[in-house]
């Protein structure tokens, strides 16, 4: 199997097992995984398609601007130029994208702050933090939606070859060195935002004032 097909297959795996857990609501999401360096290329979800169905249109090889490497008749995703930024900022292979109620609710929750914070959870080891009362950190956006400058205001976090950033009110990015720690960081913020949302509703928090 060429290289090409090792890389489609393995995203179309990553896709499935996302789209298992329901996270592509309406035609919601879009992953990437790196082919090439030199020149930078990779494959990234067409725009606009239901990503739990699996096609062989599922996925086209973009450029290092995100305009389609070759003749087709798909679109890249809408948001292919977050992909870009972090591909040409970082030595990440792998870029998840979602959007979940659970990540929705935190953005907003935390989304005056300009980031969320967590401690005191195992489940930050995930992120290679084992120290004890380690703090994780996810920045939280704006939804600009020009994409030039969502993708500008994305790219001041592009600081490690793995991470998150929340889009306020839109989803989460994640980004890692391969498609297995992109995967297993995506699932970690998940985790993490499903416990806090559910652990303030048993609480009976009143978060807003208003
Ligand atoms: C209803 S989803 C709106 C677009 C979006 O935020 C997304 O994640 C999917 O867009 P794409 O162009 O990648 O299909
Ligand atoms: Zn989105």
């Amino acid at each position: 199997m060429s290289d090409l097909l090792k890389k489609w297959a393995e995203l179309a795996d990553v896709k499935a097992e996302l789209a298992s857990r329901d996270w592509f609501l309406g035609t919601s999401g879009n992953l990437s995984i790196k082919v090439a360096d030199q020149p930078l290329t990779f494959f990234v979800t067409a725009s606009g398609k239901d990503k739990r169905k699996q096609t062989n249109d599922d996925f086209l090889l973009v450029d290092a601007l995100g305009n389609p490497a070759e003749p087709t008749h798909l679109k890249p995703s809408a948001e292919t130029l977050l992909h870009v930024e972090i591909y040409n900022k970082t030595n990440a292979g792998c870029v998840l994208h979602v959007h979940t109620i659970d990540n929705n609710v935190v953005s907003e929750l935390y989304g005056d702050d300009g980031e969320v914070i967590f401690t005191g959870q195992e489940m930050i080891k995930a992120f290679g933090l084992w120290e004890e009362d380690a703090v994780f950190r996810i920045p939280i956006i704006r939804n600009h939606a020009h994409i030039p400058t969502l993708a500008a205001e994305f790219s001041k976090h592009l600081s490690a070859d793995s991470g998150a950033v929340l889009i306020r009110n839109h989803g989460i990015t994640v980004w890692g060195r391969s498609s297995f720690e992109a995967k297993k960081f995506l699932e970690a913020c998940e985790f993490l935002f499903s416990y806090h949302v559910k652990l303030l509703m048993l609480k009976g928090h009143k978060v807003f004032t208003s």
